[in-house]
């Protein structure tokens, strides 16, 4: 196959006192070729230790990494045609916008033999990135999301053969960061780049990717692309680590619960990611291990719902009422509504301590083993 192959990568760190951590632990992925992975986790977990294995940048302690077959051991990160972006784009800070775009072009694309063929390819990265007519700004000018911009231009224009992102955006503020995100997407799939994006936010790593590859602790829990992996993840830590919030075991779940989850499936609705969860978990091999996991959007607010909860807090954010609210025999669980309802001055949002009913939507409760 084409494309990044990582085989039972181990990295290991020995730190000052001789001690020996291993912060990569086994890891075996690919990307094909044209594919946006991220690779999602949380602090530590080894994401930009792998990221820079894969770079070469990081000695192996044991394992592989191959492009299109073949082994990259012994070839040095220059030669490896891989594109590296980091948290800080790391600008030039003497050249202008498009004196470091032109960069790596010089070094390895058409180069100073064929001014208007650089120029050319200077002028339609910025554009991809929506600067079209940055060229001769101080980089010193720019604004934060700018300035990741003109890095990631600077790391395409050589058509580098994969990308490695390593948390890009995270320097920047939330709402840019999600604008940012979607327009990295973009510009990857315009220009058809296989690449791999180190990130510890969920919601970046949704926004960016093909598939996503979850790690902790040096190893990969799950690669799956984004519906499944949000449907059905592999663990309660991976739900956990995605924003589901209550988990309830399936024979300890309220009746109400239970059922909903049950006769979905009976339905077709496949709301649950684990074969075998019955109606009342009872006479399935395994039931007994199952608990539902439930995050903003399993519930929903119904005059006639069969659950009852106690509102913690309400808010408003961007159309949606988000309502937090300790559910009975299940727990904290967020409420999300379109806000259009509240827009009538009669309704006013819930308030803590208010009581509300609620129903339960199966297909957005997932079914782990706990
Ligand atoms: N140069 C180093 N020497 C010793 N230990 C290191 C070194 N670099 C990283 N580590 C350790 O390896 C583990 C993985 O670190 P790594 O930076 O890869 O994680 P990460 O998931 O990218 O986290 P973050 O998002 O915080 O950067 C951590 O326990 C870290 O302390």
């Amino acid at each position: 196959m084409g494309g990044l192959a990582v085989r039972d990568v181990v990295v290991h760190y020995r730190d000052d006192d001789g001690t020996v951590a291993t912060a990569v632990d086994g890891v075996s992925l690919d990307i094909a070729p044209g594919e946006v992975l991220a690779l999602l986790g949380p602090s530590g977990s080894g994401k930009s230790t792998l990221l820079r294995a894969i770079a070469g940048l990081e000695p192996l302690s044991a394992g592989q990494v191959r492009w299109d077959g073949a082994d990259l051991a012994g070839v040095p990160t220059h030669r490896r045609g891989f594109g590296l972006v980091f948290q800080d784009g790391q600008l030039f800070p003497h050249r202008d916008v498009a004196g470091n775009v032109g960069f790596g072009l010089a070094m390895t694309g058409p180069g100073r033999r064929d001014r208007a063929a650089h120029r050319a390819r200077v002028t339609e990265l910025l554009e991809l990135m929506g600067l079209g007519g940055f060229e001769r700004r101080d980089v010193a000018s720019l604004s934060g999301g700018e300035r990741q911009r003109v890095a990631l231009a600077r790391s395409l224009a050589p058509r580098p053969r994969l990308l490695l992102l390593d948390e890009p955006l995270s320097a920047l503020d939330r709402a840019l960061r999600e604008r940012l995100a979607g327009d990295v997407r973009a510009a990857l799939v315009a220009t058809g780049t296989t690449a791999l994006f180190v990130t510890h936010d969920h919601d970046e790593a949704f926004a960016v990717a093909d598939r996503i590859a979850v790690m902790d602790l040096g190893r990969l829990l799950q690669v799956a692309e984004p519906a499944e992996l949000w449907h059905r993840p592999a663990s309660r830590r991976v739900a956990e680590f995605l924003g589901y919030e209550a988990f309830v075991p399936l024979a300890r779940a309220p009746e109400a619960l239970a059922r909903a989850v049950g006769v979905a499936r009976a339905a077709g609705v496949d709301g649950a990611g684990i074969d075998g969860a019955g109606a009342d978990g009872a006479g399935v091999d395994g039931a007994e291990d199952l608990v539902l996991a439930l995050g903003p959007g399993s519930l929903v607010t119904a005059p006639d719902g069969a659950l009852e909860g106690e509102v913690t807090s309400a808010g408003f954010r961007r159309g949606l009422v988000e309502t937090v609210a300790a559910v009975d025999g299940v727990g904290q669980v967020t409420v999300v509504e379109p806000s259009g309802g509240y827009a009538a001055a009669s309704q006013a949002l819930p308030v803590p301590g208010a009581r509300v009913r609620l129903a339960v939507d199966a297909a957005a409760i997932a079914v782990v083993r706990g």
